[in-house]
């Protein structure tokens, strides 16, 4: 803190205690009085929160990691700094992929600023994602970002509320996975920001972003926007490069593998490299054969599972072998997982592999209800019953039906606490059945280790394909031995089998999946011909129009 920034902040602690007391520093001759300009920024919880980061252990951070930076990350490092430095309107778009050192760089930049008591909201996409970055969160949650999108949607953010404030006092906006996020939500953080920034300065209107620096960072190989049922145009449509937005950021390029690069066993350093290449070529859909109009890629032998009569054995066996016997292994669960394309066979693997464990099995029951009446006033009502809702099924929601053990991994549906580190796609272990509580063990993320409580919640799909709004009263978890590879998006796991009855179906799933793993002995592939009678091809889905469009 500055020493005005100090007396100002004791001085509004003095006045509280006076006030307390029916007195006031006004009473007192010749007491100072606190800055005005900076009362509201004290009395602010989200600001003050902002500016509690210690200066000596920034400084240190900062200091430890500067000089490790390469060309590229630094010019990019640069840039950044010398336009908040000079406060210079900058809209910039960091373009790496895995490895590069995005993070590294965000994690810098903000070391740096918070180090000078500037503030920096660090956001992502993903719950994920906004784990791995210094006080992250999730963009829908800190920009009040509504679910359901259009042309003229607003961030749910008063203007004269303290997030307003927060905002306008923040030096330097970052939001990481971007392009998972369709445009509409940018867009509408746009109208909002310069609404906001009017307060400061009516010309704001005229700015994107109302003249906030912003950082946003991110991969176009990775999964791009989901809307249901929508077609490669619309989904490309959707993206944040076909926004009008887009012509105002300028693209920063990472280009080095700087997970390679840190890699310590320099031995396999050829074979690691090769790995990466192979796994870029998959993300460009610059590898492989085109029949039908379909992309098809040979799998190296090396990661193939050839399926037996009994495919899901198969993986089940590769990726948790001797399961029975491990089951007691905290460290077991803790960075492994079964990837699939679809819910449907994700969910056949988990039941399949709950049933093979030892323990009593507990059944969670949801209480399913239609919210409001409106939304389904064009329905024949009658047979929208509780046994109808029960049996819905949609991605992000649990099941009615709920069936576990003690000890069995799960992944959180919603984010409950992400400053505790439980956030939408946390894995965890159970611990205890209880009957309106599940306790559980952290097992992902920065806060492993930490015992949690699960309540229930009501919980709303944004879609389920269905013509009236519902709620389901339900633990927000599900089983996690398998989980779907758009789920996987963002976590690093040490053995990951990817399960491939059915092909992937959209850009980026392919690349996502093969890409979870540190090193290339960790990832297994099964393909059981569902489309195709060869287990060593698979198709890979790349909408590669999505890169003409970001230099
Ligand atoms: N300049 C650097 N010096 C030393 N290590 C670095 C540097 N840049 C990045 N790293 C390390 O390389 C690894 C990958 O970096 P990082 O996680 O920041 O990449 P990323 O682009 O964010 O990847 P992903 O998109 O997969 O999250 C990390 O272990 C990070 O600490």
């Amino acid at each position: 803190m500055t020493d005005e920034e100090l007396q100002t902040f004791c001085l509004i602690e003095i006045e509280k205690l006076l006030q307390a007391n029916g007195k006031s520093l006004r009473d007192f001759a010749g007491m100072p009085l606190p800055n005005v300009n900076l009362v509201s920024q004290f009395s602010n919880s989200l600001v003050l929160r902002e500016l509690e980061y210690d200066i000596s252990v920034m400084l240190e951070e900062h200091d430890s990691n500067f000089s490790k930076l390469n060309e590229e990350q630094k010019s990019i490092y640069d840039r950044i700094i010398h336009c908040v430095t000079n406060k210079e309107h900058g809209l910039f778009f960091i373009y790496g992929f895995g490895g590069t050192g995005k993070t590294f760089l965000y994690r810098l930049l903000s070391a740096k600023l918070r180090s000078q008591r500037r503030i920096v909201i660090n956001v992502a996409s993903s719950g994920i994602a906004s784990l791995l970055l210094p006080g992250g969160k999730t963009a829908h949650s800190m920009f009040g970002i509504p679910i359901e999108l259009n042309e003229d949607t607003i961030c749910r953010i008063l203007k004269d509320s303290p997030k307003a404030d927060l905002i306008r006092l923040a030096e330097l906006i970052i939001w990481d996975e971007a392009p998972m996020t369709n445009k509409l939500a940018f867009e509408a953080l746009d109208r909002s920001f310069r609404d906001i920034m009017t307060s400061i300065s009516v010309s704001n209107k005229d700015l994107p972003f109302g003249g906030k620096i912003i950082v946003l960072g991110g991969d176009f190989r990775q999964v791009l926007p989901v809307i249901p049922k929508a077609s490669r145009a619309e989904i490309v449509m959707a993206s944040i490069n076909s926004s009008i937005l887009w012509k105002h950021f300028e693209v920063l390029t990472l280009t080095k593998n700087m997970r390679l690069e840190s890699a310590t066993n320099q031995s396999n350093l050829e074979e690691l490299k090769r790995f990466f290449d192979w796994i870029l070529q998959i993300g460009e859909g610059c590898i492989g054969t085109i029949i039908n109009e379909k992309l098809l890629v040979q799998i190296p032998n090396e990661f193939l599972i050839f399926p037996s009569d009994n495919p899901i054995d198969d993986i089940i066996n590769a990726i948790y072998p001797d399961i029975v016997r491990n089951f007691d292994d905290t460290g077991f669960f803790q960075d492994r997982a079964i990837l699939a394309p679809t819910v449907e066979i994700v969910e056949e693997i988990n039941d399949h592999i709950v049933q093979l464990l030892p323990g009593t099995e507990k059944e969670y029951l949801s209480a399913d209800s239609i919210c409001g009446s409106d939304a389904y006033c064009d329905v024949d009502v009658d047979w929208i019953n509780t046994e109808f809702l029960n049996q819905i099924k949609c991605s992000g929601l649990p099941n009615h039906s709920l069936k576990l053990k003690k000890g069995v991994p799960i992944i959180l549906l919603r984010n409950i606490d992400p400053a505790g580190g439980l956030c939408n796609g946390t894995r965890l272990i159970v611990r205890d059945l209880g009957t309106n509580v599940i306790g559980a063990e952290i097992v992902s993320g920065s806060h492993i280790g930490d015992k949690v409580f699960i309540p229930r919640m009501n919980l709303i799909p944004s879609d389920a394909g269905i013509p009236f709004k519902f709620q389901r009263r339900q633990f927000p978890i599900n089983l996690c031995f398998a989980m779907t590879i758009n789920k996987s998006q963002g976590q690093t796991l040490s053995s990951v089998g990817l399960f491939l009855r059915r092909p992937v179906f959209s850009h980026g799933q392919l690349y996502v999946a093969i890409s979870r793993v540190k090193s290339k002995d960790g990832l297994r592939i099964l393909v059981s011909g569902e489309e195709n009678d060869d287990s060593t091809l698979t198709h890979n889905v790349v909408f590669k129009e999505i890169f003409d469009k970001i230099l």
